[in-house]
C-alpha cells in the first residue's frame, strides 16, 4: 500500500492518472514546446487531421497540422483555456488547453486535449453552437452582398473632367456629409457611390442601394423605413427591416432621388435633420446613422422650380455636389474605356483606328453603359479579334452624330471624306492629350493607351509636333 502521508508522491500519481485518463478517453492529445512546435501527438488525433502517422507531426508548428489551434496563445500567455469549441473538417470538438511549467515556473509548452466523448452530453450546447455558426455564416454572406463592389480604380478616365470628378469624389469620402451625384444615365454615378463608400471610414459597414424610380410609390415607404410587426398581413406580418435600418452604420445610396414622391421627401428630410425614423405602423422611434449618397439624372433645380422636389431637401443634399460629365464631353477617355471594357469582356478584341474614330463621332446618349453594350455586341458580331468600322457601326445601330460633327456636315452640305474625318479626330485627340501632359509624349501615349512609338509615328503622319 502507498504511504498516504507522502503528498508529493500522491500529487505525482494524480498528475499521471489525470493525464492517462484524459489521454485515453479523449479524442486526441497534443503537446507543443515553447515555440508551439509539436512535440507529441497521439495517433488518433494525427489521423483526424489527415496524417498517416503521428510522427509526421513532430517538429511542425501546431497550426500547420491543426488549423485554428490556440496552443500558441496558451504558450505565450501562460493561461489555460479550460473549455472551448474548435472547428475541424469533421464535427467541432470540445477542447481543453493547459500550459506546461518547468520547476522554476517558466512556461515550456502546452498540452491540448480534445474531449470528443463529452460531445454527447454537450449536445444541446453543440446544437446551439452550430445554429449560431449558421447564423453567423448567413449574416456574413448578407454583409458581403451589401459591400460596395467598386473602387476609384474602376472609374476609368484621365480626361481633365474625369480627373476632377475623381478628385471631388475622393475628397467627399473623408467627410460624412450627404453627396449629390448629378449626371446622365450610364455616366458612372452608382460606380462612384460604391467607390466613395469604399474609401470612407464606413467601408466595412453595409452599402445599401435603393432605386426610388424602380419601386411602386405604395411600397416605397415600407422599403425605406421598414415595417413594424403586425402592421401588415401576409409575408410582412412579422415586420421587416427597411433600407435605412439595414444600412445602419454604413452608406445608403438613393438612386434617382429626383423621382422620389413628395411625402417621402418630407420624411427623408426629417431623417437627415433629426437622425431618427419610425418604421411603418410603429410608434417606436429608431435612430439612424447612415451616410447618404443621392444621385439623379434629372435637373433638380428645375424640379424645385416646378414644385416636384422640395427646396429644403435640395439644399440639404446640395452640400457636396459632383456633376459627372457625359461621355461625349470627355471623348479622350474613349481609348482607355474601350480597353477596360475589352478586359472585362475577357476577349482579346481590339479596335481598328477607323472603328475608334467612329466611336468618337457618336453622341452616346447612354454613356458608358451604352459603350459597354456596343462593344459587347461588336465582339459577338465579329469573328475577328480586330473589330473594324463596319462591325462597330452595326453594333451602334443608329448613329447619333455629335452636334459638332452634325454642324460640320451641314456647313458644306457634304459628308466629309472618311480618311480626313479620321485624321481630324486623331489629330484632335492627340492634341488634347499633349495639352494635358504639357507636351510629354510618353505620358500622352500612356493616357491614350498607345505605344510610345505608335504615338510618335502618328504625330509625324498628322503633322503634329511635340
Ligand atoms: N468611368 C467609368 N469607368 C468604367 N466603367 C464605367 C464608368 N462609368 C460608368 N461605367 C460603367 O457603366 C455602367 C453604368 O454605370 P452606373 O450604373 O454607375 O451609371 P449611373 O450613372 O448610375 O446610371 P443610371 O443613372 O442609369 O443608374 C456600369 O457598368 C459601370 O461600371
Amino acid at each position: 500500500m502507498q504511504d498516504l502521508g507522502n503528498y508529493p508522491h500522491i500529487r505525482q500519481s494524480a498528475i499521471r492518472s489525470l493525464f492517462e485518463i484524459f489521454e485515453q478517453s479523449s479524442e486526441g492529445t497534443i503537446i507543443v514546446d515553447r515555440d508551439a512546435h509539436i512535440v507529441w501527438m497521439n495517433e488518433r488525433y494525427a489521423q483526424r487531421f489527415g496524417l498517416q502517422r503521428a510522427s509526421e507531426a513532430i517538429g511542425r508548428p501546431c497550426e500547420s497540422v491543426i488549423p485554428g489551434s490556440l496552443l500558441r496563445d496558451v504558450v505565450k500567455s501562460g493561461r489555460p483555456i479550460l473549455l472551448d469549441m474548435m472547428d475541424t473538417p469533421r464535427e467541432p470538438l470540445v477542447v481543453m488547453r493547459l500550459p506546461i511549467h518547468d520547476d522554476a515556473g517558466q512556461v515550456i509548452g502546452a498540452i491540448g486535449f480534445a474531449l470528443f466523448d463529452e460531445l454527447q452530453s454537450l449536445s444541446p450546447l453543440l446544437a446551439r453552437y452550430q445554429s449560431m455558426q449558421q447564423e453567423l455564416a448567413s449574416t456574413r454572406s448578407q454583409l458581403k452582398s451589401r459591400q460596395a463592389k467598386y473602387s476609384f480604380a474602376q472609374f476609368i478616365g484621365t480626361s481633365p473632367r474625369s480627373l476632377e470628378v475623381k478628385r471631388l469624389a475622393r475628397r467627399s469620402a473623408t467627410s460624412d456629409s450627404a453627396v449629390l451625384l448629378l449626371g446622365e444615365t450610364g455616366t458612372g454615378k452608382e460606380l462612384l457611390a460604391h467607390a466613395i463608400h469604399n474609401a470612407s471610414p464606413r467601408a466595412s459597414k453595409p452599402f445599401v442601394s435603393l432605386n426610388t424610380a424602380a419601386i411602386p410609390e405604395t411600397l416605397l415607404e415600407a422599403e425605406f423605413f421598414g415595417t413594424a410587426p403586425g402592421a401588415f398581413t401576409g409575408a410582412d406580418r412579422k415586420g421587416r427591416a427597411g433600407k435605412l435600418q439595414i444600412a445602419h452604420g454604413g452608406t445608403l445610396f438613393l438612386d434617382e432621388i429626383g423621382d422620389m414622391p413628395l411625402p417621402l421627401q418630407s420624411k427623408l428630410l426629417r431623417v437627415l435633420q433629426e437622425k431618427e425614423f419610425e418604421p411603418v405602423g410603429s410608434n417606436e422611434v429608431l435612430r439612424s446613422d447612415v451616410r447618404l449618397i443621392a444621385a439623379t439624372s434629372i435637373d433638380l433645380e428645375a424640379a424645385v422650380r416646378k414644385g416636384t422636389f422640395r427646396a429644403d431637401l435640395y439644399y440639404r443634399l446640395n452640400v457636396l455636389t459632383i456633376a459627372v460629365p457625359p461621355l461625349r464631353e470627355r471623348l479622350e477617355d474613349l481609348p482607355a474605356l474601350c480597353e477596360a471594357i475589352f478586359d472585362a469582356l475577357q476577349g482579346r478584341h481590339e479596335l481598328h483606328p477607323e472603328a475608334m474614330a467612329l466611336l468618337g463621332r457618336h453622341a452616346w446618349p447612354g454613356n458608358v453603359r451604352e459603350l459597354h453594350n456596343v462593344l459587347e455586341r461588336a465582339c459577338l458580331l465579329s469573328d475577328e479579334t480586330l473589330l473594324d468600322r463596319a462591325t462597330v457601326a452595326a453594333a451602334i445601330g443608329t448613329l447619333q452624330a455629335l452636334p459638332e460633327a452634325q454642324r460640320a456636315a451641314a456647313d458644306d452640305g457634304q459628308i466629309e471624306d472618311f480618311h480626313q474625318a479620321r485624321a481630324g479626330f486623331e489629330r484632335e485627340l492627340i492634341r488634347k492629350a499633349l495639352a494635358i501632359t504639357a507636351g510629354d509624349v510618353p505620358q500622352a501615349a500612356q493616357r491614350l493607351g498607345l505605344g510610345r512609338s505608335t504615338l510618335y509615328r502618328k504625330m509625324l503622319e498628322l503633322g503634329l509636333q511635340s
